[in-house]
Formats: structure tokens, C-alpha cells, sequence
């Protein structure tokens, strides 16, 4: 006993590694990554992020002391007055306005992850809703970390990129990242080891959903 959060890394290494340093993800860092595919998975993430806000909702219902229930409101107002925001205005600046994104068909790697969570959320208790979740936000600020470490990565002007990584680099979104790690740290210290074992698979299935989705950007598959 006595888990935490790297822990659930630990479990799933191979995955978690495959996700962090996908292709799209070393495309994104070294400015080689097809336009096309990056305005695809610019569309899908905003169908994404609406889901997204929507587990949120999840957590608030779902929490049981004022403090879960004020730290859902938090993450829910995150998402839709920044991370959305940012969202709607980079997508403009790729030539994607508002009227096309609220037309979007769905991908089925953005159905599947997205309905994943959801229904995770659903069946089980708020920290599986928050395990389900944990790839997305550590993932992407790990990913932010990972990037700028590597030799590869051309930040400024230079890559088309720049301006995503400084997204997930910000100290807004490495802050909510820091917030949700002490969160699940804490919750994850007493859990036994029969229920790290469930959670383990949760994270898992998410992070295997979360290369599907950079993949679904690189084929620009629907
Ligand atoms: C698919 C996906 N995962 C994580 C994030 C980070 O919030 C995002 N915007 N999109």
C-alpha cells in the first residue's frame, strides 16, 4: 500500500512511453509534422475538449465533500474559459472557424476515448473518473517536459508548432497538471492493492486510447 501516481506509470510503462513519445508527438517537436494531420487532430480535440468538460460535470456530481465538488468547478471553468478559448482561437489561426468546428463529424478514436471516460466515470467512484482522466492532463504536460528536452524539439518562429508546446507549458495548465497529481496522490496513498490493480487497468485503457488519438491525427483517419 501506499501507491501514487507513479505507480500507475510504472504499471503501463511501455504504453506510457509509446504515448508521450508518439510520432505526432516528435513531429509537433521538430516542426516535420504534415499540416493536414495536424489540422485533423486540431478539429477532433475540440470535440474532445467538449467531452472533456462534460467529465468534469461527471466529478462535480460525483463528489462528496464541498472541496471535490469546488475542485471539479475549477476544472470544468479551466476548460471551458481557457483551454477551449485557446482552442477556438488557435483553430482560427489554421484557417478552422467556429461555424466548421460546430459541424465536425466525429472520429471513432475521439468517440471511443471520450465515451471511455465517460463511462468509466459513470460506473465507478470519482477517483476512477480522475484515473481516467489523469493521461490526458499529466500526459500533455509531461508531454510539454518531454519535448523540450529533447535535442530534436525547434522552439520560436521556426516550427508551426511553437505556439502548442508554450500551450502545454504554461504555467496555467503545469499548475492544474501539479494540482491533479497532488489530488490523486493523496487518494491513491490508501487504496489496497486489489483496487490499485483496477485503477492500473483504467489508466492503462486510457493512455492506449490517447496514442489511438494521435494516430487517428497522423492517418487523419474519421
Ligand atoms: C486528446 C487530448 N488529450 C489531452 C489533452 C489535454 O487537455 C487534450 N487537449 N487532448
Amino acid at each position: 500500500m501506499g501507491y501514487r501516481f507513479t505507480d500507475l506509470t510504472n504499471a503501463c510503462h511501455d504504453d506510457w512511453r509509446a504515448y508521450i513519445e508518439h510520432d505526432f508527438v516528435r513531429g509537433l517537436g521538430d516542426g516535420t509534422l504534415a499540416e493536414g494531420a495536424f489540422r485533423h487532430y486540431l478539429q477532433q480535440d475540440y470535440l474532445f475538449l467538449i467531452h472533456f468538460a462534460r467529465a468534469y460535470a461527471l466529478a462535480a456530481y460525483k463528489s462528496r465533500s464541498l472541496a471535490d465538488l469546488r475542485q471539479a468547478h475549477e476544472g470544468l471553468k479551466a476548460i471551458l474559459d481557457v483551454e477551449l478559448d485557446l482552442h477556438v482561437g488557435y483553430c482560427r489561426e489554421w484557417g478552422i472557424g467556429e461555424a466548421e468546428l460546430a459541424q465536425l463529424p466525429e472520429a471513432r478514436a475521439t468517440m471511443a476515448y471520450t465515451r471511455y471516460v465517460l463511462d468509466t466515470g459513470n460506473r465507478g467512484d470519482l477517483l476512477d473518473l480522475h484515473v481516467a482522466l489523469a493521461p490526458c492532463l499529466v500526459g500533455y504536460g509531461e508531454i510539454a517536459t518531454w519535448l523540450n528536452a529533447q535535442s530534436f524539439t525547434l522552439r520560436g518562429k521556426i516550427n508551426p508548432y511553437d505556439a502548442w508546446i508554450a500551450m502545454y507549458e504554461s504555467d496555467e495548465f503545469q499548475g492544474a497538471m501539479r494540482a491533479e497529481l497532488e489530488w490523486l496522490d493523496t487518494r491513491l496513498a490508501d487504496v489496497t492493492p486489489a483496487r490499485f490493480a483496477e485503477l492500473a487497468e483504467v489508466f492503462r485503457d486510457a493512455t492506449r486510447l490517447e496514442i489511438d488519438f494521435w494516430q487517428m491525427g497522423l492517418d487523419r483517419a474519421i
